[in-house]
């Protein structure tokens, strides 16, 4: 008998909540005290005074840059910025109405296809093709953007810097210093979150020693779902079919009766509030009062209210990035994918780690099925 056939009377954990499943030096979720930290460093550190260049930087390699490191580093996410031709190529030949997250996932998929050193093994080659993924994700949710919007990518300017880049080849537009900054927080925000659903994908793939497009293909795969990182999609879904601060409190009575979901609330982690939703409520407050449409902003003040006198849950990052991103122009089926542009670095910082020292990753299952019986011939069924 296999493992996974031998009666057992041990219970299965369910969602293997609260399993220890590695050990790692790459970022502590403290869920009762409500903090996150990147290699020691606290998010509302980062958040404040770093930039995406040197929050990826630090994942990476376990340390901040010095000055000539992140001029170093910088040099190399821009001369990865560009992506394959024959990307944009298949992007155009492909539906429209796709999910973003879809397209991203096979376009992710492709890359590695396109990259002659893919599968390569050397420490050196794999943090190569880590920050080139880093640098490329979001050259590829730009062309998504831009291709389904019928308009033609844009090319990088290395004038710019990752996060000003990206609004760059989104918009086709040069940012403002403001929209510049969002970005960024967004991108420090969002970029690690030790074992989460979508990074625990990245290492199961990766011990089997794939390449690691193999490993980052099933994290946006899993990141895309609606109860990890599409649940910044679903949100604004909400606001806008809740449309006003006064069918607030019908619509959440409407989900209880249902028994549904509140997006964006609750946390597999945190049982306070999630230390990184405060600068992102911020920013959505400011820059709603600076668009003039303090709406979104408003309402979802008033539904965290609600919703947690009713339920007991925080909201989560997904929440106010959601309105913040509408602010930003963002549209609500993109805001998946600027998660995966961000969190790319935890991923790539994760499979690293997971290849320094590797086991295959195989828990078993409590066997609850039949004992062993006779094969019927299909005749006799
Ligand atoms: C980046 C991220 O991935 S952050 C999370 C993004 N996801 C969402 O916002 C989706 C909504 N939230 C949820 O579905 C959950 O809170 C999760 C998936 C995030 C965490 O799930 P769990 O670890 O099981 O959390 P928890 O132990 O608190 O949940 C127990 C019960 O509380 C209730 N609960 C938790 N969150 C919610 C919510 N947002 N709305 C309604 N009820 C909830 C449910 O009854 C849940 O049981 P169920 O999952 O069987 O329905
Ligand atoms: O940690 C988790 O379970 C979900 C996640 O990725 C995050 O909150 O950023």
């Amino acid at each position: 008998m296999s493992a996974d056939t031998e009666k057992t009377s041990s219970e299965a954990v369910k969602g293997l909540k609260g399993i220890i499943a590695a050990d790692s030096s790459i970022c502590l979720v403290n869920g009762t005290e409500g903090k996150l930290l990147y290699r020691g460093y606290n998010i509302d550190d980062l958040a404040e005074n770093a930039t995406f260049e040197e929050v990826s930087f630090l994942l990476l390699n376990g340390e901040l840059p010095n000055e000539s490191q992140l001029a170093d580093y910088q040099n190399e996410l821009k001369k990865h910025r560009s992506i394959p031709a024959e990307l944009i190529d298949t992007l155009k030949n492909l539906p429209e109405s796709a999910p973003p997250m879809a397209l991203l996932r096979s376009l992710t998929s492709l890359a590695g296809v396109y990259d002659p050193d893919a599968e390569e093994e050397s420490y050196e080659k794999r943090l190569e093709i880590s920050i080139k993924l880093i640098s490329q994700i979001p050259t590829m949710v730009a062309a998504i953007h831009r291709i389904r919007k019928g308009l033609e990518p844009v090319e990088p300017d290395s004038s710019l810097c990752h996060a000003g880049n990206f609004m760059y080849m989104l918009n086709g537009e040069k940012p403002s210093e403001d929209a510049t900054r969002a970005m960024d927080l967004i991108l420090t925000l969002h970029a690690e979150h030790g074992l989460n659903a979508s990074t625990f994908t990245s290492r199961v793939i990766i011990a089997t020693l794939p390449d690691i497009y193999s490993a980052i293909t099933g994290a946006i795969g899993a990141l895309k779902g609606k109860l990890h990182g599409g649940a910044n999609t679903e949100v604004l879904k909400t606001l806008f079919e809740i449309g006003s601060i006064e069918n607030i409190t019908p619509y959440i009575k409407n989900v209880r009766e249902n028994k549904g979901k509140f997006m964006g609330f609750g946390h597999a982690v945190y049982q306070v509030e999630d230390p990184r939703a405060k600068h992102l409520k911020e920013l959505s407050r400011r820059l709603g009062e600076e668009t003039g449409e303090p709406k979104w902003y408003e309402m979802s003040i008033e539904m965290e209210k609600q919703v947690y006198a009713e339920i007991k849950r925080n909201c989560n990052v997904d929440f106010y990035s959601a309105s913040l991103q509408h602010y930003m122009g963002i549209p609500g089926d993109l805001f998946t994918c600027i998660f995966a542009s961000s969190r790319i670095a935890g991923w790539c910082a994760h499979i690293l780690e997971q290849l320094d020292g590797n086991k295959i990753i195989r828990p078993k299952a409590n066997y609850i099925g039949y004992e062993e019986r006779s094969y019927v011939p299909v005749s006799q069924r």
